[in-house]
């Protein structure tokens, strides 16, 4: 676990604010999103809920991959519909399905091309890049096609070339579906020692159960949001409820 300066820690409170007023999404008459207003400065946010209740909808607006039809997004003051190039260079995304995200002929290409736009020397991006191959278990797959790793390896192969840009927000959709249990625990360690804003949409209950706050997500609309362990509660017992 990475122990912070106490420096750093005074910092925590100097998070991005993500706000949401009334941003609500439609598609054609279906309303997906019913409108939302919300103001999300905390370190490490989660999302949960029931499938196709719109929690992707809700984080793909963050950084413009999706548009509010009503309503409005900012990130640190700025309208992510007006502004999206700007926002997009504060937000590092995590999609889903990891294979999205393959863009290189190789595991060391793929997370070396995050870095391609940074003033550095080779040298530096590449002590980087070995760094984070050892840090997510690919360093043995480094030269291998992205697209031959397993499921789990993929997903550590989207966090890492994210990562490795230190994004002031990180949003991850799902990102440990596929992974086992010790790389669980690694990403949950990882993500515990970040610095930055988190934002994790997941149906690994446990995997949130320390987060700030977690927002609870039902039928296209929040039904919870608060300490983790209460919308967590909540949202247990609206799906045993719904099974009886
Ligand atoms: N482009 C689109 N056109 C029409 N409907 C869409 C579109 N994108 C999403 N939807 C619908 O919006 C709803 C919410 O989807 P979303 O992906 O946000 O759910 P989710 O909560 O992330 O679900 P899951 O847990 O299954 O990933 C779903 O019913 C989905 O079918």
């Amino acid at each position: 676990m990475l122990h912070l300066p106490q420096s750093l820690h005074l910092e925590l409170h100097d998070m991005p604010e993500i706000i949401f007023e009334n941003a609500a999404v439609s598609y054609e008459d279906t309303l997906i999103l019913e409108p939302v207003s919300l103001s999300l400065r905390e370190q490490r946010i989660g999302i949960i809920g029931a499938n196709g209740g719109g929690k992707s909808t809700l984080i793909r607006m963050i950084n413009g991959l999706g548009e509010p039809s009503s309503g409005r997004v900012l990130v640190d003051g700025l309208d992510v519909s007006e502004k999206g190039r700007e926002v997009r260079k504060k937000v590092g995304y995590v999609f889903s399905d990891a294979e999205n995200q393959i863009i290189m002929p190789t595991v060391r290409e793929d997370i070396a091309f995050s870095l391609r736009r940074q003033k550095m020397p080779k040298e530096e991006k590449n002590k980087r890049v070995d760094e984070m191959l050892a840090r997510f278990n690919l360093s043995d797959h480094a030269d291998q096609s992205p697209h031959t790793l397993s499921g789990g390896q993929k997903q550590l192969l989207a966090l890492a070339a994210v990562l490795i840009l230190e994004p002031e927000l990180i949003i991850a959709d799902e990102p440990t579906t596929l992974l086992d249990l010790r790389n669980r625990l690694l990403i949950k360690e990882v993500f515990g020692g970040l610095e930055q804003q988190l934002i994790v949409v997941s149906h690994d209950l446990d995997f949130l159960s320390d987060f700030e706050r977690v927002i609870c997500i039902n039928d296209h609309k929040i039904v919870a949001d608060g300490p983790a362990q209460s919308s967590i509660n909540h949202y247990v017992s609206l799906m045993t409820e719904s099974i009886r």
